[in-house]
């Protein structure tokens, strides 16, 4: 059985729902799952076989959020090569107000490329101008990323 780990990039707390929104779905499809409210590099085995679905909003202007950025500090510093065992799905959060509307998560999106991650389905983004509860739109999408999942693993 192949587990999940789900990383959360959040300062106000929104994006913890959401990435609590998807676990039923997942699970039901017959993963395990493990959140990381505060990811950290030393808790995932990059020698091995890694599948995340990573939920991020973005703050300041373009940056990441509070609990997320030593983490993305020390994806940065990996080899080039260094995540090519990982596949990822991700998910950003954010508000259309902002030019840098979810440039976090685009940012990491380039950047896990950028370590020779690949994504599973689209970046997918929601907008908190037009979805004032941003797990109503995760509920709506996760299950053709779950889709995609198990169309990889099996
Ligand atoms: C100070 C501040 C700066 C923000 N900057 C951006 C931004 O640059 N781009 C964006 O898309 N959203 C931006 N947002 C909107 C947040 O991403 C949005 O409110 C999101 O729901 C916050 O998620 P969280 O509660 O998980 O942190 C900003 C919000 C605040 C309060």
């Amino acid at each position: 059985m192949s587990n999940i780990e789900i990383l959360v990039g959040s300062t106000l707390g929104a994006t913890e729902y959401v990435a609590e929104a998807t676990q039923p779905f997942i699970e039901e499809a017959g993963f395990t799952t493990q959140i990381h409210f505060t990811p950290n590099i030393g808790e995932f085995d990059l020698a091995s076989e890694q599948l995340w679905l990573i939920c991020i909003s973005t703050h300041g202007a373009g940056d990441y959020p509070d609990n997320f950025r030593a983490f993305a500090e020390q994806l940065s510093k990996l080899d080039v090569q260094q995540l090519s065992n990982l596949r990822f799905g991700l998910v950003g959060v954010g508000d259309s107000n902002y030019d840098t509307f979810c440039h976090a998560a685009k940012n990491l999106d380039l950047l896990l490329t950028k370590k020779g991650a690949l994504r599973i389905g689209e970046l997918f983004t929601i907008d908190v101008v037009e979805s004032p509860i941003p797990e109503d739109e995760v509920i709506e999408w996760i299950p053709s990323w779950v889709k995609d999942l198990n169309n990889l693993v099996n």
